[in-house]
């Protein structure tokens, strides 16, 4: 339908919120009396909202109640930005497609509604709203008047100066000034919009009552297909909820378990599934992969990521994100407490204490300061580790494979070997890559200095627990503090069984080295944003088993991803069959690693089915996807 026209309100309708409540938020934080000030704004909107209050003085009686300056502008737009209506949201691609078509008319404030609409292809000609007046310190002084929108009927007096023809135009909103629109005869069609609000005084008066924006698809003709309407999510082992919430506000399906999924169990449920979320506890084997045909990216709410077959994702076109350093404080913090513990013998005195025994002794009891920590693996934990030790007065050595900056006055020795007999403390830090399983056995814990303490709080695989039993057992290693396992349960409230259950000053903890709730969030939001923006702009940043592009969301061009094996001459034929369908190329992006070649182009046409179709036939082409 070339000459529809589509008129949005912004304020409950857009966004899921109205916006001068945010501002009044903003400015009256610290407010005495905000809980009051804020029912009276409240108040305010639901009656002009609902038609039984003057627009313009409502209007103005709230912005009286707080005071406003250009920063809470831009904080409230920051705000604004996360909270768009999820059905919204998810159809970017309708306001991109009808953007010429599509206009903005809200009472609330043009330079809070013109940042959130643009990335939806919406131009700024296509906005109407209010303008706040500024003195010279950037304080908002008032409102321009003049502005029909500002004024009692102010929709109606605007669109009267628009001047579109009424049978071809579509109001949709929330509130009664948006019926007014039709009522005045200048629209043919009012959808009340309820997925935020239901005004009774709005819904009986509406032509029809839309829940979201699937319902303005159903009842007009128009030839938009939703595209992410079934995107998938499934979030396993108690991913923090904030991310089940992310994904539910972007529209996306969400399905969200506490535990992890044995391999039988896991390729069920992904059968349609194109976000999978987990931690360390699910193995996502090729198997798993070979059943996963829809799966277009795979979060490891974790920084390792030895959990998942990394080359068979990169073969089937999968990119993996992670998230490296959201959780390496809590694992540091952890692990200088069992040290400080299992120095002081604490896990002993500890289960004496429990079975009624007083045993107030310093025999075998030390202080950390003065002794030597050996840290194996000088990445992002054993380097903040090493920071944080010396600061408690520890003498700090370290080996890692690769060269590494030592900080402070930490030193780099040329091997294991020399750590781990001069330490006092053993602890753990390498990466679970393969050839480090066991790296830790019997004639290590034989090298190390007698009564040392080992800690491990990086991979169970690294270590011989057999051979730690042994050095335990035998008193060569003093103490220890394991926070990972072979074989932990999939699910808190289950049973555990380990070698080291029992023993006398061995401090055990079930793989909570980075489970604060701090990480949790940090680690959440990181992730989620990560593979949001690989699902909806392409944006490969943050993957680990992709080449990186970092790219903008998608303005008003047409985005496809073509994932390839990296061989000679795909480009070329990609572009080929680029113009043999009339597309112009306005933006194209192209990194290899050693295994794949990753290509972003944007085109000037809608992207044809048929395109795609012909894309996938291009020999060595592992993956497909349009954006937009
Ligand atoms: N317990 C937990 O809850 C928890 C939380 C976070 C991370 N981790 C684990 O902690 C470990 C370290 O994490 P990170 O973020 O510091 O990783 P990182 O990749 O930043 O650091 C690992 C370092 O180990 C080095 N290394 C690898 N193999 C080595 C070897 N054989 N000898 C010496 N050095 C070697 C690497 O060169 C690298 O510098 C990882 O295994 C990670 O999975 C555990
Ligand atoms: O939280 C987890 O499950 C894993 C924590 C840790 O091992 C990591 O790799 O970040």
């Amino acid at each position: 339908m070339n000459n529809k026209i589509f008129i949005f309100d912004f304020d409950s309708t857009f966004i899921q919120v109205e916006s001068v409540s945010i501002l009044a938020e903003i400015t009256l934080a610290d407010h005495p009396n905000k809980a009051n000030i804020m029912k009276e704004i409240d108040a305010l909107t639901e009656q002009t909202m609902a038609g039984l209050y003057s627009f313009s003085e409502a209007l103005q009686q709230r912005l009286h109640l707080f005071s406003l300056h250009r920063t809470h502008i831009q904080k409230a737009i920051e705000i604004l930005k996360t909270k768009i209506t999820p059905s919204i949201q998810k159809n970017i691609a309708f306001f991109k497609q009808y953007a010429n078509q599509i206009y903005i008319v809200s009472g609330g404030f043009y330079e809070i509604i013109l940042p959130i609409v643009k990335s939806f292809g919406i131009q700024a000609d296509h906005v109407f709203a209010n303008h706040f007046y500024y003195n010279y310190e950037g304080k908002v002084v008032g409102l321009d008047t003049e502005n029909p929108l500002a004024q009692d009927q102010g929709k109606i007096k605007l669109l009267k100066k628009l001047n579109f023809v009424p049978e071809h135009t579509t109001i949709i909103g929330d509130g009664y000034n948006d019926y007014e629109v039709k009522e005045a005869g200048l629209a043919g069609t009012f959808y009340a919009f309820t997925e935020n609000i239901s005004r009774e005084a709005v819904i009986k008066n509406a032509d029809a009552i839309i829940h979201n924006l699937d319902g303005l698809f159903l009842l007009s003709d128009i030839a938009y297909q939703p595209q992410d309407r079934n995107k998938k999510v499934l979030l396993l082992e108690n991913i923090h909820e904030s991310v089940r919430l992310f994904f539910q506000n972007k529209g996306y399906e969400v399905i969200s378990e506490k535990h992890a999924l044995p391999e039988n169990e896991l390729i069920k449920a992904l059968s349609d599934i194109h976000i999978l979320g987990i931690r360390s506890k699910t193995k996502v084997t090729a198997t798993v992969l070979e059943h996963a045909p829809q799966l277009e990216a795979l979060g490891a709410f974790c920084i390792g990521t030895n959990q998942i077959d990394l080359p068979k994702c990169q073969q089937q076109g999968i990119a993996v994100f992670n998230a490296p350093y959201s959780n390496t404080r809590s694992v540091v913090e952890l692990t200088l407490a069992e040290m400080i513990l299992l120095m002081r013998r604490g896990v002993a005195l500890n289960r004496k204490l429990n079975q009624g025994i007083w045993d107030k002794s310093a025999e075998g009891a030390h202080e950390v300061r003065g002794k030597t920590l050996g840290i194996i693996g000088y990445g992002n934990i054993g380097s903040q580790l090493s920071i944080l030790a010396e600061a408690i007065g520890m003498h700090v050595i370290f080996y890692d494979i690769e060269e590494k900056l030592p900080l402070g006055n930490a030193r780099a020795l040329s091997s294991m070997d020399k750590v781990l007999s001069r330490a006092d403390v053993v602890s753990m830090h390498v990466d679970g890559r393969k050839e480090n399983r066991h790296l830790i056995g019997k004639r290590e814990f034989e090298s190390m200095k007698h009564g040392a303490i080992f800690l491990n709080l990086s991979r169970d695989s690294v270590i011989d627990e057999q051979a730690l039993l042994e050095a335990l057992q035998s008193g060569h290693v003093k103490g220890a503090g394991i926070d990972v396992f072979p074989n932990e349960p999939h699910q808190s409230g289950s049973t555990f069984h380990s070698k080291l259950l029992d023993h006398d000053n061995v401090f055990l903890t079930p793989h909570i080295g980075g489970s604060t709730m701090e990480a949790q969030k940090h680690i959440g939001d990181y992730v989620s944003k990560n593979l949001h923006s690989y699902t909806s702009h392409g944006t490969s940043s943050g993957s680990v088993n992709f080449p990186q592009i970092d790219l903008p969301a998608i303005e008003s061009d047409h985005r496809i991803i073509h994932i390839h094996k990296n061989t000679p001459g795909v480009l070329a034929k990609i572009n080929g069959l680029l113009a043999s369908f009339q597309n112009n190329i306005e933006g194209q992006f192209l990194k290899t690693n050693e295994d794949i070649g990753y290509v972003i182009t944007d085109i000037n046409h809608q992207v044809k089915d048929e395109l795609i179709e012909e894309l996938k036939k291009i020999p060595n082409t592992i993956k497909v996807r349009k954006l937009s």
